[in-house]
């Protein structure tokens, strides 16, 4: 088959959907890799490494009129023109938080498969999880670096220092991104609360922090009461495929700390603040009613040699089985691939995202 690797395009975007390594094992399978020129550039992969292990360097109309493209990010405005029914798109959508993407896949009849919506056999989501590892993680250095003074922040260290009391930090959604980012901020000596949906996987938390972070049953609605003594809040819940639940209004803003940090790493689900909006690494936070908001849709952009390759070790197993049984046949046979369908023939295939636009 001919799976073309495109370069991204989102600002601020430095990471490419397969490593150098990742190319050889799918040339090693007898495929053509076709990589635009400069895709691997800002992950440290020059495009010689990519011509060393197989792969063809190509321009931008080769690489998208393969039969399998593979991406980072969901292709933005001027990539809209690109999309073709005879190619299958693979790479994250989030359609539920992105009308216009969702037309222009409908409008080209795209086959296009969401990395954030296909589950495992534990019921898990392989292709969203390395990427919520990384997110989580930086979800705790933004923290650290929006409470500075210098940042905009109210001047507090997360960990607080001998005798002062160390930073309050509330992370809502236990499950990858809130799990990873308790973690560093816990290792950074602040105080976490964490707050989950599910008895399971609160059950599951505690068992994991033990007394070193708090772990509290969510109802899923507001959360404003659990909030108000937060210096920080982490917004990390997922419905997947869903649009994010909205946790706080813009009337709460008003009951938080003052100076307090919201960071909304479900934003690329729609967020769950009712004040979020999408932002860059360009310019990643702005002020709503005295509340800082960091809302990076693409955190895991700003460390792309670590991501790149996190991603590329999940996503390379499903790109060889489609390459390899042909889309059709590997859909058919794995469920959970299928799951991550979101659309094909002109039709949205995910309930969760149809739901989202009824
Ligand atoms: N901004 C960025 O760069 C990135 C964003 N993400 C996003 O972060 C979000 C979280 O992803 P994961 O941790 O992988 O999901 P996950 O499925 O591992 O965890 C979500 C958790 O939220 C809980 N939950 C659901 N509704 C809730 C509610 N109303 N209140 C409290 N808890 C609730 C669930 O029980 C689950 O434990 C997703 O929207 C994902 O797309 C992931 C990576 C990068
Ligand atoms: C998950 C996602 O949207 C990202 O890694 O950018
Ligand atoms: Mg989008």
């Amino acid at each position: 088959m001919r799976i073309g690797v495109v370069r991204e395009i989102k600002p601020a975007e430095r990471r490419v959907a397969l490593t150098d390594a990742g190319a050889r094992a799918l040339v090693a399978d007898g495929h053509d890799v076709l990589v635009e020129r400069g895709a691997g550039a800002g992950s440290g992969i020059p495009d010689e490494d990519y011509e060393r292990a197989g792969a063809k360097i190509v321009g931008t109309d080769d690489a998208w009129a393969a039969e399998l493209v593979v991406k980072v990010k969901e292709p933005v405005a001027g990539e809209y023109d690109l999309l073709s029914e005879e190619s299958v798109l693979f790479t994250y959508l989030h359609l539920a938080a992105d009308r216009p993407l969702t037309q222009a896949l409908l409008d080209n009849r795209v086959t296009a498969i969401a990395y954030e919506t296909v589950v495992d056999d534990r019921g898990e989501l392989p292709l969203l999880k390395p990427m919520s590892e990384v997110a989580g993680r930086l979800a705790a250095h933004a923290a650290g670096q929006y409470l500075m003074h210098p940042y905009g922040g109210p001047g507090l260290l997360l960990g607080g220092s001998p005798g002062v009391p160390p930073a309050k930090v509330t992370v809502l959604g236990g499950g990858v991104v809130g799990t990873q980012a308790a973690s560093l901020a816990v290792g950074m000596r602040a105080d976490v609360t964490i707050l989950d949906t599910s008895s399971h996987r609160v059950r599951e938390l505690e068992e994991h922090f033990g007394s070193s972070a708090q772990v509290l049953q969510s109802a899923g609605g507001p959360a404003i009461t659990a909030l108000q003594d937060a210096d920080v809040v982490i917004g990390a819940v997922l419905v997947p495929g869903a649009a994010a639940p909205k946790l706080l209004t813009r009337g709460d803003l008003g009951l938080l700390k003052p100076g307090a940090l919201l960071i909304d790493v479900a934003i690329d689900q729609g967020g769950c603040f009712e004040t979020s909006r999408p932002t860059t690494h360009d310019a990643p936070t702005y002020v709503v009613d005295g509340t800082t908001h960091y809302c990076v849709a693409n955190m895991p952009g700003a460390v792309p040699r670590t991501s790149t390759r996190a991603l590329t070790n999940a996503t390379l197993p499903y790109v060889r089985r489609l390459a390899g049984l042909g889309v059709d046949e590997a859909l058919e046979r794995d469920p959970g691939l299928r799951s991550g369908l979101n659309t094909r023939a002109g039709t949205i295939t995910h309930q969760a995202v149809a739901a989202a636009f009824r």
